[in-house]
């Protein structure tokens, strides 16, 4: 008899691909078990009229996947690590992260377009790339854009915005990076803490060892450092700001920026040992405090 483990998923066709990829994980790594996929469908999918931090926050996401792993309905959850709260419950700890995707954010231009059309919005979800993309395109407004890849995509190419911004991580993973005109810099945009980054939940106490080949120990190194930086700073999910850490051998180097009320506050970095992850973010939160 085969080790069930059944894996709970969003239904997005995103969330599915990148659910896949730690199921091809365990496959080739462990035909001990046996795997069946539980795809779920979220408050945060289903509400698309308004925006998050109107509905409740990125958390929304997450809800109905947190309770499928409480009743036991699920023994672990996929999720883009950037989609769950900085908080998460003590019962139902991180379990894995992936090795990171190309952590940046890219233009996506409305088909056959070869510039941002003059008068056009850019399509944007968060206030992070909204406040960023003032910078660097004075003259182009955004406007707030809510939906999956594709919904987004979709209404790019329906003629409502001038251009489009999402994280290439999903782009790519859905075989679209053909669309992407433009790669930002993370000094152009700073990412979204743990962009780029899968995680997979699970319950307090259980045996997870068959997600040992899929783990990268570099991503809790840096993702501990840009969390604890915006954990520190706020709490809330949809706040204003950046994070972006990277390990050269033993170092860690983190950038932070943070935003209030439509005005940069801080932008600033630290480096250390990447033992000293957790630290270094709570350091540098200490030094965007004093500016605020
Ligand atoms: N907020 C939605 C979301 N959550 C994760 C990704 C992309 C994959 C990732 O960043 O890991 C996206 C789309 C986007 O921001 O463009």
């Amino acid at each position: 008899m085969k080790r069930l483990i059944r894996i709970g998923s969003r239904d997005s066709k995103l969330a599915l691909i990148q659910t896949q990829m730690v199921i091809d994980s365990i496959e080739r790594h462990h035909p001990e078990i046996k795997i069946e996929l539980v795809k779920m469908k979220t408050t945060g999918d289903k509400i698309l009229d308004r925006t998050l931090e109107q509905i409740g926050g990125k958390g929304l996401f997450v809800k109905e996947l947190d309770e499928a792993l409480l009743s036991g309905a699920v023994d672990i959850t996929v999720h883009s690590y950037k989609d769950l709260p900085m908080i998460l419950s003590e019962q139902l700890p991180v379990v894995a992260l992936s090795k990171r995707a190309d952590p940046r954010d890219v233009l996506i231009l409305p088909e056959g377009a070869l510039e941002l059309t003059p008068g056009k919005p850019i399509g944007c979800a968060s206030k992070r790339r909204q406040l960023q993309l003032a910078a660097l395109f004075p003259e182009t407004p955004c406007k707030p854009v809510r939906g999956n890849v594709q919904t987004r995509l979709r209404k790019l190419d329906s003629g409502e915005y001038g251009a489009l911004v999402l994280a290439a991580a999903g782009v790519e993973r859905l075989g679209l990076q053909g669309r992407i005109s433009r790669y930002f810099s993370t000094d152009e945009i700073l990412p979204a803490a743990s962009q780029g980054i899968i995680a997979v939940q699970g319950r307090l106490g259980e045996d997870h060892s068959y997600l040992r080949e899929f783990n990268s120990v570099e991503s809790w190194f840096v993702s501990l450092a840009e969390r604890s930086f915006v954990k520190a700073l706020d709490g809330g999910c949809t706040a204003p700001v950046a994070a972006f850490a990277e390990v050269l051998d033993e170092d860690l180097s983190l950038k932070g920026f943070y935003y209030e009320e439509g005005k940069p506050i801080f932008l600033g970095s630290v480096s250390g040992m990447k033992e000293d992850a957790e630290l270094l973010g709570e350091r540098l939160s200490k030094e965007a405090k004093m500016v605020k």
